[in-house]
């Protein structure tokens, strides 16, 4: 039998928990199924569809308003009872089995969606075996690396400041230790290589693609998930690379409006509120302000995890009477963190965490802590322990 057991380096998980996942998933498919139906898309591609934002997105459409879908991702299956791969690819696998359980399509993609191939793969498969069209397409992906589709250059992303330093608390979950982290400037190279890597130009490639070969339906939607973030983050957030890059997604967006005008398309910009996540709790400094800002909304009933607020974002905002825009366009769910009086008292809080205190009920720590166990399948509601050999999860379909 094999032991499942959480392992990480840093914030970032080396194990997973099959069995977890498979609860974790079902329990996202609950708390959608009790929302009720909705209407919605009904043919759905989403690209970064294994975890968090994409996933959530993924359970939301297709358990709520009954959506077939394709879900592209990048992740490792099974190699060893040490090596058992990362937890997207049984959250693939998982969903799969219980959309396809309901009578929906669930086609898993996993291969690298920055390539050329890969969108024609889709393509053909949409064309094949998905009725031919899209009728929406979420562009949900986090990478630190692409090799550019032309030359197979490996382009890396950075998350690091611009033009200066900055220092600040962090938490490393591993050693249950905060600490004083030093975050170094960008180079001019690094900026570059970030926008390519997390900015929107793959989104547009998709995007023209995917028009070429006329598999986008008439009115057509495509979304892409941005974070704005406040003052507290802004000189490592939104004034940073990765700032630079959700900037570039804005102009993508703009791009992608044009090529879509002749079908009545809609492109749009969801700044999305700030969740534990697998990306989330690499940033520097940026568990620190979920501790705080999680304490805040958690006490006022407004903390969302990501199916909590995909689904409100689907059913409500997308596709529902109560759309929150901006002056640039942008819809705007994460209007609950940025309420001013949110983001004074999560100021306030944020200068009194500690060393000593940062992993008390002062602050959000055990949130956070849970939720990224609950990412690799660990500490789920509902986990009932199963047995289940190597042999068998590498015999697990996706
Ligand atoms: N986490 C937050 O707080 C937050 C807030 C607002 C917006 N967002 C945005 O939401 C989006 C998704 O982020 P997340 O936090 O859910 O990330 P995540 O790491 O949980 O998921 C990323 C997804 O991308 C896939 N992926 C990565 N590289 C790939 C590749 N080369 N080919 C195919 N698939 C690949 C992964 O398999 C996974 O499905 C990002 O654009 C992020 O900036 C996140």
């Amino acid at each position: 039998m094999i032991k499942f057991e959480q392992k990480l380096r840093g914030n970032v998980s080396l194990s997973v928990n099959p069995i977890g996942c498979k609860q974790e998933i079902q329990n996202q498919i609950n708390y959608v199924k009790e929302q009720g139906a909705y209407e919605g898309p009904k043919k759905v591609l989403i690209i970064g569809a294994s975890s968090s934002y994409g996933l959530a997105t993924r359970i939301s459409l297709a358990f709520g308003a009954g959506a077939d879908t394709i879900g592209l991702s990048f992740e490792k299956g099974p190699k060893s009872e040490k090596n058992l791969g990362t937890a997207g690819w049984y959250n693939n696998i998982y969903f799969k089995q219980a959309a396809e359980k309901e009578g929906l399509i669930a086609k898993n993609f996993v291969q690298d969606a920055f390539s050329h191939e890969t969108k024609q793969d889709v393509i053909r498969y949409i064309k094949k075996e998905f009725d031919g069209k899209v009728d929406l397409v979420v562009y949900s992906l986090a990478s630190g690396i692409r090799f550019d589709p032309d030359t197979g250059e490996r382009i890396s992303s950075v998350i690091k400041s611009i033009g200066q330093e900055v220092v600040g608390p962090n938490v490393n979950m591993q050693k249950q230790e905060f600490y004083e982290q030093t975050l170094e400037p960008a180079t001019e190279e690094e900026i570059e290589d970030t926008v390519s890597v997390m900015g929107g130009e793959d989104w547009l490639l998709w995007m023209k693609a995917l028009k070429e070969a006329d598999v986008l339906a008439e009115g057509i939607q495509t979304v892409n998930y941005s974070y704005l973030g406040s003052d507290l983050n802004k000189p490592y957030y939104g004034e940073g690379t990765l700032g630079q890059a959700k900037a570039d997604c804005e102009v993508k967006s703009a791009k992608i409006n044009e090529l879509l005008a002749d079908i009545n398309g809609k492109s749009t910009i969801v700044v999305a509120t700030a969740v534990t996540t697998k990306a989330s709790s690499v940033i520097p400094f940026f568990p620190v302000y979920c501790m705080g800002l999680y304490r805040v909304m958690a006490d006022k009933g407004t903390h969302e995890t990501p199916i909590m607020h995909q689904d409100r974002i689907y059913r409500k905002m997308l596709y529902g009477n109560h759309p929150e825009y901006d002056e640039e366009g942008r819809l705007r769910p994460d209007s609950w963190e940025l309420d001013p009086e949110v983001q004074a008292e999560t100021e306030k809080l944020i200068n009194k965490i500690n060393a000593d205190n940062f992993n008390t009920d002062l602050t959000g720590y055990s949130i956070f802590l849970k939720e990224f166990a609950n990412l690799s399948g660990f500490q789920v509601e509902g986990y009932q322990e199963e047995e289940i050999t190597l042999e068998e999860l590498q015999a697990l379909e996706y």
